[in-house]
């Protein structure tokens, strides 16, 4: 302990100042005394108490994340810049520094008019209740709490909790995050960070992260550009991540990088605490977001890193940028198209038809985005892997865009969309409804992110198109908000002969006659987890689309028979662990076949695919109370 004598008072940054200079190993006091004070006299060493009731400044002893979960010494978000960069608190926080005059007032609003948040469309759609905002903010208290708690009642509850913590209560939360926020959860990288983020790696206070999922926020849900508020989409990513697929919640990070946002409102919200500056786009962002993966790569070489909610402008190649160097995947681009293949799968089994009749089906996909031809391109893979050629598999589709169908007749039609563009130039443009009536598709997929697109006409029409085969509408945009039709929709406009998935949950639909119909969820959630575990455990390296393709083939297994009799195309979610564990095993065993497994798993994979199965299991976090031990100063672990 060192004890400082002052004879002055002295100001917040010099004390600051000298604070730092003394650095944290040090533990140090201050005593002031007046001028002309006689000095107190020290007895036996022991300095005298010199009461003061304003201190003007603390000493800790704490520092970065452990100082945020002091509450006698956090600021939170008001943290100015001098103390983020010598608490090394850089990156826990969001960029902009606030007041306690902001912060104070952002309580009081959320105090008096909590419900005021959630748009009333939100309500009447069955999307966000005020109830359900309700439960989020107590199950973010719990976490922020007791993680073990937390984790534990997610585990027993998960299928009434997944539409809490994920689509489409996290849709609401990310819009109103710089509201909502409270404690640091994840970490923030923005454009003034350059240069800067390796070090600011090391403010992370667990040394051995397993799974990042990034965002920049450019495109969250079919919400749009949220700037940093998307952060709410990595940290429930990754709650579903320990949820469903056993990562231990100590060792996750999500992460938003800040290039500022295009959303006007947010950026004059006086709350918002990212950068108020426009996206930066072009070399600049590509120079950005390298330097973050490389710097997180460099801290954890071995974590599987997840791309998420990318606008369509740099998903695409933000993937072919990495992917052939580093684990990582696109969740929206590759763990929905795996997600949409298996649900058709599924739903050929609910048909009784083999997988070879995927190669029959004709395709309209409504939304030609980084997830619609994520989609459309692993469901040609497909057809291809049942005997036809790309060009073949590519004339079963016909896909949309805000300006209608897609020919060849389109100039600027993108590379990747290209190959799936209509051949006839007459058609350019044609609508949804008349390409329904032109080519009696048996699948309508809607991937759009624009709301409710599939109206009763084109319901309708999909439906007396379809005489022989029930009718395959997949409407998977997120939020509920912006799917593009209700399951009590397609159900009453095709009498209940639809096999129906949303990419956000639907309660199930009463028929006319009586019957209920199940609803399924065509969402990543089934994906994502297992082919990160999968991808991690065997330290593949890359994740490849063999991988991938293998995930979408074992998903459609692992439905029951009877729940095929009722029409659902995807397993039930209470069973998310062990359907993350058989999609896991599923990617390990094609990784093994690539021979890219390393480790543990590459001697299992050499006993077969049950000691796989048994070594991906056990590896999976329960959350139970452990045992703590306690280290005395000094004693290393
Ligand atoms: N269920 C799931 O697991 C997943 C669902 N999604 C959902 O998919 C949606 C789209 O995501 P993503 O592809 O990344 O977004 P993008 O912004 O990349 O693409 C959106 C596409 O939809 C088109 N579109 C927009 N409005 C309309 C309209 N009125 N009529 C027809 N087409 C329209 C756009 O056309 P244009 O370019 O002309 O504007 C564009 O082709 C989101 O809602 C997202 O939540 C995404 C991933 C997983
Ligand atoms: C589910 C998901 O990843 C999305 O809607 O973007
Ligand atoms: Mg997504």
């Amino acid at each position: 302990m060192l004890y400082l004598k002052l004879r002055r008072q002295l100001s917040h940054p010099v004390l600051a100042l000298l604070q730092s200079q003394l650095t944290q190993s040090v533990s140090v006091r201050f005593i002031h005394l007046g001028d002309g004070d006689p000095e107190p006299q020290s007895e036996g060493g022991i300095p005298p108490y010199v009461p003061s009731l304003q201190p003007p400044a603390y000493v800790i002893r704490k520092a970065g994340f452990d100082l945020l979960k002091d509450p006698w010494c956090n600021k939170g978000s008001a943290f100015p810049k001098s103390e983020r960069d010598r608490l090394g608190l850089r990156g826990l926080l969001p960029p902009r520094s606030l007041t306690l005059d902001l912060q104070a007032a952002r309580f009081m609003e959320d105090y008096y008019h909590p419900r005021h948040l959630i748009p009333p469309e939100d309500v009447k759609s069955g999307g966000v209740t005020p109830e359900m905002a309700r439960r989020w903010k107590v199950l973010q208290e719990l976490q922020d709490r007791n993680e073990t708690l937390f984790y534990r009642v997610l585990f027993e509850h998960f299928t009434e909790m997944a539409p809490i913590i994920y689509t489409p209560t996290v849709g609401w939360v990310c819009v109103n995050y710089h509201k909502l926020y409270r404690r640091p959860r994840g970490m923030y990288f923005s454009a003034e960070d350059r240069g800067d983020m390796a070090a600011m790696m090391y403010n992370w206070p667990q040394p051995d992260v397993q799974a990042i999922v990034v965002t920049d926020g450019s495109r969250i849900l079919g919400l749009g550009d949220l700037g940093i508020n998307g952060l709410g989409i990595p940290i429930g990513k990754l709650d579903l991540y320990c949820a469903a697929a056993g990562f231990s919640p100590s060792k996750v990070l999500p992460v938003v990088i800040d290039v500022g946002t295009n959303n006007e409102s947010l950026r004059a919200d006086r709350h918002y605490a990212g950068l108020r500056i426009p996206r930066i786009t072009g070399p600049e962002y590509f120079e950005i977001l390298d330097e973050f993966v490389t710097a997180a790569m460099a801290r954890w070489p071995n974590a599987v890193l997840q791309f998420e909610d990318f606008s369509i402008e740099h998903a695409g190649p933000l993937l072919r940028r990495y992917r052939k160097d580093h684990l990582v995947f696109n969740d929206d681009i590759q763990g929905t198209a795996a997600t949409a293949l298996a649900g058709l799968y599924g739903a050929l089994r609910v048909l009784n038809l083999p997988a070879a009749a995927l190669k029959e089906q004709r395709i309209v996909c409504v939304g030609a985005g980084s997830a619609g031809m994520g989609v459309v391109r692993m469901i040609a893979a497909g057809m291809q892997k049942q005997g036809l050629s790309f060009e073949q598999a590519a004339s079963r589709f016909w896909v949309l865009d805000y300006n209608g169908l897609i020919t060849i007749a389109r100039s600027s039609v993108a590379e990747h969309v290209r190959p799936f563009a209509c051949r006839d130039p007459r058609h350019e443009g044609e609508s949804l409804l008349s390409v329904i009536k032109r080519i009696k598709p048996t699948i309508l997929l809607g991937l759009a992110g624009a709301g409710r697109l599939f109206t009763e006409e084109t319901l309708t029409a999909m439906n007396e198109g379809c005489p022989q085969q029930r009718p395959i509408i997949f409407p998977m945009s997120n939020p509920t908000s912006r799917m593009e039709c209700t399951a009590e929709e397609a159900m009453r406009c095709t009498g209940g002969r639809a096999i129906y998935a949303s990419g956000s949950p639907q309660t199930p639909v009463e028929l006319p006659d009586g019957r209920t119909v199940a609803v399924s969820q065509a969402n990543n959630m089934y994906i994502f987890p297992g082919v990160a575990l999968g991808g991690f455990l065997g330290q593949t390296r890359i994740i490849t689309d063999a991988m991938l393709m293998a995930a979408a083939e074992e998903l459609p297994k692992l439905v029951p028979k009877e729940d095929l009799e009722k029409g659902l195309v995807y397993p039930r979610l209470a069973a998310i662990r062990d359907i993350s564990a058989s999609i896991a095993t599923a990617v390990a065993l094609a990784a093994g076949e690539e021979g890219r497994l390393r480790g543990r798993m590459r001697d299992k994979f050499a006993q077969g695919p049950d000691a796989m199965r048994s070594f991906i299991s056990k590896s999976m976090f329960y959350p139970d109370y452990k045992a703590l031990v306690h280290l005395p100063n000094g004693l290393e672990e």
